[in-house]
């Protein structure tokens, strides 16, 4: 029988080359084909002058009145002009750059002619010749985002060729009716004609409401499915002692904030669970995440099991062996550190010692998901910086880890309704208290011509002892610019502080080994300034900095302006953030302005969702965030919330996927579950 899972293969004038280049337009089934939705449409309707708005797009149907004429200028530009007569009216009509209609039009002719209409001038800017446009013919002429190899023509045509074949399969719904009359959706069939064939701008407009939702919902019951099943599978609890956590709380040096307690109590919920944790831990910048991982960790030792951590960057990876490494009597709890810089005979030891099970936590970078590295017993795997890692590195953790529990942790504030499109599939935790006795950092914005008076102020802060970071800004993609940026910053700086303050400088291109040492030297106060480029803008902690100068700061994202500010702030002491810039438009303006506004990631974030779109907040390269075809997750934020909230709904009901009414969608998922198991 056909369905909608059949190849595109299958339709008339689709040969294997043409299925390819449908394929490239991920194009591959009936049911992608028919989900290939226009993304605008020409209103093709008949009108007449008189209910024409001017500027406005129209179709004018009527007759020639005059010989063509073609006048040519230059050497390939033309125009051809004709007078048309409509109901009592006459107006001009022009085509630029196609004089062969000359041809095809002659005097005394009917004739249709789309383009925009120019009122005070009486003339239609001729766009197309519409060949058999009778007048009662309504209807708007569909657009398709098309590739080199696929014609518009093309498309359309197979798209009415599926309709027809497969009419009846667009009976079978997608959304349950119950959801559908809560909202007032379109059934699915009046959705893929509507959105293919509208007959006026309402219809296409109504389609493409609930288009979205199913856009939405489909993609919302496929991460709920996957996190039951994700839920489902692995059945291994980690059963910690209790005590030991105890006695290692009450060695720290400090008191846990009521927020880490909380997230704490969540995640040893989890990991106590005969379920697997697939846990999100979000905390705005300085929040005091790496103390609950290490909290996390040492659980899984207590129960006889490893753990991992892996950090996006060396200098990071380094940090957090060296802080977790603190939080433990070394002859008790074992953590070793591997990165891309380890030497072959150490790393040789490290292998076998983890294999063997003489290593309780090893702290990484992407070194950590090599093939030749197993575990003894791997119970909690923690991911830091979670978007720089993608869903494929997550599974291989999951390939050679044994399936551990996973932690995933961010510093970048998401947005709800954004959590939910990135991370639909994860439980959420979130740190929203900082330390106590933090004071704000203040941030203050400067025109460039008011730096050297910063200046001084940041060497009377270096006098009282404290230490301070220069940021240099990317420039135009290019890290050799960059670099040549951040020496000139460098030199100039170590003249205006030096002899009595140290300079270093930190940037992209330095070795691993260079890099550490710098940051290690920064650490240690060894030097006062740290001139760098945005290397140090995720996660480095050196609670002595209490100055953050950012140049050229309207070049960085909010986010990221955000991130860099949390590098200061980490201590007792008052700290200040400047930020340099002279932004040449209104939204440079509003976000210098909105960084001085406000502490808070998470409205920062929001506002950066608003302003630049989610690939922006979450890292341009892995965002994470699906690509949505109809829908747009940002402006329709409470569709997708809605979306989530009833797939969970649908899933908790045991037999959901028996109802015969939501046929469509079961096929659907179920391709997405065998491509799932596939995985495993
Ligand atoms: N409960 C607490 N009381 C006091 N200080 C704390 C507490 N928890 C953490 N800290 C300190 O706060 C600083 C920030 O902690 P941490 O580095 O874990 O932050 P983070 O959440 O990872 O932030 P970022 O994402 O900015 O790196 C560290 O110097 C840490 O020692």
């Amino acid at each position: 029988m056909a369905t909608l899972l059949d190849s595109v293969g299958t339709l008339t004038g689709v040969g294997p080359k043409r299925e390819k280049a449908l394929n490239d337009l991920d194009i591959f089934t009936i049911a992608d084909l028919l989900a290939y939705y226009p993304h605008r449409y020409q209103d093709l309707a008949v009108k007449g002058p008189s209910e024409a708005v001017n500027g406005e797009k129209v179709t004018f149907k009527g007759l020639v009145t005059s010989d063509p004429v073609v006048t040519h200028f230059g050497r390939k530009k033309s125009r051809l002009r004709f007078r048309m007569t409509i109901d009592q009216a006459t107006i001009m009509v022009s085509f630029f750059n196609q004089p062969w209609l000359g041809k095809q039009i002659t005097m005394g002719q009917e004739l249709a002619v789309y383009g925009s209409y120019d009122q005070p001038r009486q003339t239609l800017n001729g766009m197309k010749v519409i060949a058999k446009a009778a007048d009662d013919e309504t209807g708007m002429a569909a657009i398709y985002p098309t590739n080199k190899a696929i014609k518009q023509k093309t498309i359309k045509e197979l798209v009415d060729q599926a309709l027809q074949r497969y009419d009846q399969a667009l009976h079978q719904e997608v959304i349950p009716q119950a959801i559908r009359r809560r909202y007032r959706l379109l059934p699915h069939y009046e959705v893929v004609y509507g959105m293919h064939q509208p007959i006026n701008a309402e219809q296409a407009q109504a389609a493409r409401r609930t288009a979205s939702f199913e856009e939405f919902f489909i993609f919302q019951m496929r991460l709920q499915l996957i996190k039951q099943m994700d839920a489902r599978q692995q059945g291994r609890p980690v059963l910690f002692n209790n005590d030991q956590l105890k006695a290692l709380i009450s060695t720290l040096p400090y008191e846990l904030t009521s927020a880490q307690k909380r997230v704490v109590n969540e995640i040893l919920r989890d990991m106590r669970r005969p379920l697997h944790m697939n846990r999100l831990l979000q905390g705005d910048v300085g929040s005091g995440k790496t103390v609950v991982a290490a909290l996390a960790m040492y659980a899984a030792i207590t129960a006889g099991k490893q753990a991992a951590l892996m950090a996006p960057t060396e200098i990071l990876a380094q940090q957090h062996a060296k802080t977790i490494g603190s939080f433990f009597d070394p002859k008790q709890v074992r953590v070793e550190l591997l990165t891309s810089s380890t030497r072959a005979s150490e790393r040789r030891q490290i292998l076998a010692d983890l294999l063997a099970g003489e290593i309780d936590i090893l702290v990484g970078t992407h070194a950590l998901i090599q093939p030749d590295l197993a575990f003894h017993n791997l119970g909690l795997a923690v991911i830091d910086e979670q978007h720089r890692f993608g869903v494929k590195q997550r599974s291989t953790l999951r390939e050679i880890g044994m399936n551990p529990d996973i932690l995933a942790m961010t510093a970048t504030p998401i947005p709800r309704t954004l959590a939910i499109t990135a991370y639909g599939e994860m439980d959420v935790s979130v740190i929203d208290q900082l330390p106590a006795g933090r004071k704000p950092v203040q941030t203050k914005w400067l025109r460039k011509s008011e730096l050297d008076e910063q200046l001084t102020f940041i060497k009377d802060q270096l006098a009282a002892g404290a230490q301070a970071y220069v940021v240099t800004p990317l420039i135009e993609e290019s890290e050799t610019l960059d670099v040549q940026n951040a020496q000139a910053v460098y030199q100039d700086l170590a003249q205006t502080f030096g002899p009595e303050y140290k300079v270093g400088l930190l940037h992209g291109r330095m070795t691993n080994p260079d890099k550490e040492a710098v940051m290690a030297a920064f650490k240690a106060n060894q030097f006062q300034v740290l001139v760098a480029t945005t290397v140090v803008e995720v996660g480095v902690d050196v609670p002595n900095a209490t100055v953050m100068l950012i140049l050229d700061a309207d070049r960085f994202g909010l986010s990221q302006l955000h991130q860099l500010r949390g590098r200061v702030g980490r201590g007792q002491r008052q700290s200040y953030a400047f930020l340099v810039s002279n932004p040449k438009t209104q939204y440079g303006v509003d976000r210098m302005q909105a960084m001085v506004k406000t502490n808070d990631g998470f409205v920062l974030a929001q506002k950066d969702l608003e302003l630049r779109g989610a690939g922006d907040i979450l890292g341009k390269r892995q965002s994470g965030v699906p690509e949505f075809k109809v829908g747009d997750p940002v402006a329709d934020m409470q569709m997708m919330t809605i979306a989530q909230e009833e797939a969970m709904q649908v899933l908790d009901q045991p037999d959901w996927d028996q109802d015969p009414e939501i046929k469509a969608l079961v096929e659907l998922l179920d391709e997405t579950m065998a491509r799932y198991r596939h995985f495993d």
